[in-house]
């Protein structure tokens, strides 16, 4: 059952469309990526999502509440992880959580013992009682998701959660967001790691210039690129030598070299493995691997986007990934 419907939504700033007729739904319980380059328009999605910024066009239902016409009950069940800091710097950890779960209405005993228990979570326990403003990149992020959930909100908005923190924070980060999931939490996230959005989503929307350009699950995504089949087959030595006479005795079939002592046969159509490898044996080579290759959720998103994987992760400064 969906959680989240949104339907036609745009947004202009002036002649300028930055979300461009995007629609989506979200299921209960489900984590949902945005992934997309600079300026594609994830930031200006999730902030109408949230009640932060209004739509030019379209609506955005939130389990049955319209967001443009009650922004404070839809604000009500969410929890909001913004990629900027929303917290207070001369404030300590500790405070800071027990003053975003008094804005929630938590009472004096359970907001503390909810924060105690986040800090505890995040391994902030010890910079809990220190001023915020001393924290690190990672350590902020991490308190500013714990703000985001003291409430235990039924849907999560983090926008670039894990962008320009530490390895291990970042690791720390995705295992909680898989946990709130398994708890029932929904999670609408946006990121242009194609790693975290292949580990940790359901599924996925890539969204390029303010439109959605393809959408589906990982599996799905991958399904909607032809690749055919592909085997690499490795052995001992080098069986380079071997390419033109094996492309010849199998039709259709296109033979490249890989590293080392390994090719790669390609082909439109399912490769007979034991003939290839019959072939190697009369040939008196010993293959000691056979891998079947199947397209990456990266291969996808070039394929899709014409947008190179590598360009998009290096956007926005990817320190410590
Ligand atoms: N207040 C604004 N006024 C004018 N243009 C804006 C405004 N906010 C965003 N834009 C433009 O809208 C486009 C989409 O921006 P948005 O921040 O939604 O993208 P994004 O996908 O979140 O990018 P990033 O990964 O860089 O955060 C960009 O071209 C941006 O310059």
């Amino acid at each position: 059952m969906d959680i989240v419907s949104v339907t036609n939504l745009k947004k202009t700033y002036g002649d300028f469309a930055a979300v461009n007729g995007v629609d989506f739904s979200i299921g209960r319980g489900e984590i949902f990526g945005f992934l997309g380059p600079n300026g594609a328009g994830k930031t200006s999605t999730i902030n109408m999502m949230i009640g932060l910024s209004k739509p030019t066009e379209g609506t955005i239902i939130i389990k049955g509440i319209d967001v443009r016409k009650q922004v404070k009950k839809a604000q009500s069940i969410m929890g909001i992880v913004p990629d900027e800091s929303n917290l207070y710097d001369e404030l300590d950890g500790f405070e800071n959580l027990c003053f975003c779960a008094s804005l929630y209405g938590m009472r004096k005993e359970e907001r503390e013992s909810k924060a105690k228990q986040l800090l505890d979570k995040f391994r902030l326990t010890e910079a809990g009682k220190r001023p915020f403003k001393a924290y690190s990149k990672g350590m902020r992020r991490k308190l500013v998701i714990a703000a985001g959930i003291i409430h235990s909100p039924q849907i999560l908005f983090l926008d670039e959660p894990t962008t320009g923190i530490d390895i291990e924070s970042a690791r720390q980060i995705r295992e909680l967001i898989v946990e709130l999931k398994n708890q029932g939490t929904t999670v609408f996230i946006t990121t242009h790691y194609i790693e975290d959005a292949e580990r940790i989503c359901d599924r996925i929307a890539f969204i390029v210039s303010g439109k959605i350009i393809a959408i589906g699950s990982v599996p799905e995504l991958m399904e909607s690129i032809s690749h055919g089949y592909m085997i690499r087959l490795s052995a001992e030595e080098s069986i380079m030598k071997y390419a033109v006479d094996l492309q010849a005795r199998f039709e259709g079939c296109n033979i490249n070299a890989s590293q080392n002592n390994s090719l790669v046969l390609a082909s439109q159509n399912r490769i007979p493995l034991l003939p290839v490898i019959q072939y190697f044996d009369e040939k008196g080579v010993s293959i000691y691997e056979v891998k079947q290759l199947r397209p990456t959720l990266e291969d996808v998103f070039v394929k899709v986007t014409g947008i190179e994987a590598e360009k998009l992760e290096k956007e926005k400064g990817v320190a410590g990934k």
